[in-house]
């Protein structure tokens, strides 16, 4: 009476009447596989991609706390179309609100970003080019504002090089990951046209001055080492590592608590917010003159004539 273990092992035998121990033993394991196999479906469920759709130039993914906005037009390098200046947008506000503790933009393919896609300033609207150049100025202020008010952890996951906007866009990033194989080109002479992304401002200051009128003005391509030197790249790492790598210390990160997280950010970014958005107007009201400059169309017609690569 007094051994209880004992007595309901006793109880529950004999509440099965008449089963025989074979029976039972099945019905126990078929039980327990059962068990097991929920629990192991219910795990797949929390780390399977919560996959965003209707977006069609980008795969937009949130699992374990990190949402990742990924280019994907790999066969255009990842070009951004104006469609995908607007996704990346939307995508960005649907982060900023999600519950996701961090956000990563990367590349799908061989290349991070080739920039630009140049047929942006192929199809002239039936207000000519001075409303080309005034609708692409308006979207491109738009498409950097984003950047600046972002408000949680922005990773940059530099899968591969990285070519004009996607460029300077990065000081506008809270860490950049690269690896060996990424360079760093803004080849805006060669192209007569002007830096974007506020890097007028924002490479000076990372870079020093001298270093950064290297990229903006004379076109230097830098290699991953290069930027991780002048630290416009937080870490290189080697390619054969890099996805594995970057992704486990991007999942440690994603587990750190998401309020402190966002408002330190919001406190170091805070100050220059005013300036940033300043200097995007000014660089979107350069970029929309620079539009309609014979210098600029001449070098869009040249890649499109397949004469010049950058
Ligand atoms: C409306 C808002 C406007 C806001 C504008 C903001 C200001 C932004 C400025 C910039 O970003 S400036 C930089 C612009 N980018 C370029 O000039 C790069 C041009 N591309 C190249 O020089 C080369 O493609 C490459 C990137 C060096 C790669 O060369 P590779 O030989 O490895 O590949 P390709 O065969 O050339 O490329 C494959 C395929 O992709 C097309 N493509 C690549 N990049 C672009 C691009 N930026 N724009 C349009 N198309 C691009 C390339 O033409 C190939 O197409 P197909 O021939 O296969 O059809």
């Amino acid at each position: 009476m007094l051994d209880f273990v004992k007595k309901a092992k006793w109880d529950a035998w004999s509440s099965l009447g008449s089963l025989s121990k074979d029976n039972a033993r099945q019905k126990y394991v078929d039980l327990v596989s059962s068990l097991v196999s929920s629990e192991s479906s219910s795990q797949v469920k929390d780390t399977t991609p919560d996959s965003k759709h209707g977006y069609e130039t980008l795969q937009v993914t949130t699992t374990d706390n990190i949402t990742k906005i990924m280019l994907n037009r790999p066969e255009k390098k990842n070009a951004i179309t104006t469609q995908m200046y607007r996704e990346i947008i939307q995508a960005l506000e649907e982060a900023a609100k999600d519950d996701s503790v961090i956000t990563v933009i990367t590349g799908n393919g061989d290349y991070y970003c080739s920039g630009n896609d140049l047929n942006n300033f192929t199809n002239i609207p039936s207000g000519g080019i001075e409303k080309m150049a005034k609708d692409g100025a308006v979207l491109l202020e738009n498409f950097v504002k984003h950047f600046i008010d972002f408000p949680k952890p922005l990773i940059a996951v530099v899968n591969g090089p990285a070519v004009g906007i996607s460029v300077t866009l990065l000081g506008l990033f809270d860490i950049v990951y690269a690896t060996d194989r990424a360079t760093f080109h803004t080849p805006f002479s060669e192209l007569g046209q002007s830096p974007e992304g506020c890097s007028s401002y924002m490479f000076p200051k990372i870079m020093g001055l001298s270093k950064a009128n290297e990229m903006l003005l004379f076109n230097k391509k830098l290699t991953a080492g290069e930027a991780y030197a002048q630290g416009l790249v937080t870490e290189v790492f080697p390619d054969w590592t890099f996805e594995k790598e970057v992704w486990i210390r991007l999942k440690a990160y994603a587990n750190l608590p998401k309020n402190s997280l966002a408002l330190s950010k919001q406190l170091i970014r805070g100050v220059e917010k005013e300036k940033l958005h300043a200097v995007n107007c000014q660089e979107c009201e350069l970029l929309r003159e620079r539009w309609l400059s014979d210098e600029c169309m001449n070098a869009i017609m040249s890649f499109f004539g397949k004469k010049s690569k950058l």
